[in-house]
């Protein structure tokens, strides 16, 4: 089970996440959210990531320009477009030499729309808002491998799995104490619970 923990903003909660076994962090440079961190900010935090573990820089509807340049300063490895951003913004990560993760809402999920891409992340229609969805809300079932996100929490992480069976999960306000603010202790239990 891939796991990525999404929204880091301190050193601490980077190391609880890595030392948890994250197999990915996140960090959300998309405006407008309470998790939002500075390519300044975020490179020291991304620097301390041992090899093995994926940077992840989170965007949503900016310039391909801008997400290009934001994510070079910030020095992560894959760009993750939360946006319904257009197929040439995928192509221009891809071409400058990131990974890509694709994130749409369940509601949107089309099988044929989505096969050929990198990865797939599948979210409540809010992303980073704590949202659950359930199976019923996706209009077909996903045969390629994804990400489930939305509303994840330690204590609802293990049963959403089983009731998905996606090949990794996404968590971001499940692991906070209050918005914007990750709790180490949280974080490893949902990596944990994640795991058994
Ligand atoms: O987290 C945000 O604030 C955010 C804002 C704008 C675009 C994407 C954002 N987060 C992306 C993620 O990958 C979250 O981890 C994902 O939406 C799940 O969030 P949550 O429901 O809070 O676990």
């Amino acid at each position: 089970m891939f796991v990525k923990v999404c929204g880091l903003r301190t050193p601490e909660t980077v190391d609880a996440a890595v030392e948890a076994g994250a197999d990915a962090v996140g960090f959300v440079f998309a405006p407008g959210s309470v998790r939002l961190i500075s390519a300044d900010g975020a490179a020291p935090l991304v620097a301390r990531v041992p090899d093995g573990v994926e940077t992840v820089g989170v965007f949503r509807r900016q310039p391909i320009d801008e997400v290009l340049l934001l994510a070079r300063e910030a020095g992560v490895g894959t760009i993750q477009l939360h946006g319904d951003e257009p197929e040439d913004h995928f192509a221009r990560a891809a071409e400058a030499g990131f990974r890509t993760i694709r994130a749409i809402s369940a509601a949107r999920f089309t099988a044929a729309g989505h096969a050929g891409d990198e990865r797939l992340l599948i979210d409540a229609t809010v992303p980073g808002s704590g949202t659950t969805f359930s199976p019923a809300d996706l209009p077909v079932p996903p045969t390629v491998d994804w990400l489930l996100a939305g509303g994840l929490r330690p204590d609802n992480v293990a049963g959403l799995i089983a009731a998905f069976g996606p090949s990794g999960v996404d968590v971001s306000s499940g692991v906070e104490s209050a918005p914007g603010v990750k709790d180490p202790a949280l974080i490893r239990a949902f990596l944990a619970a994640a795991r058994a």
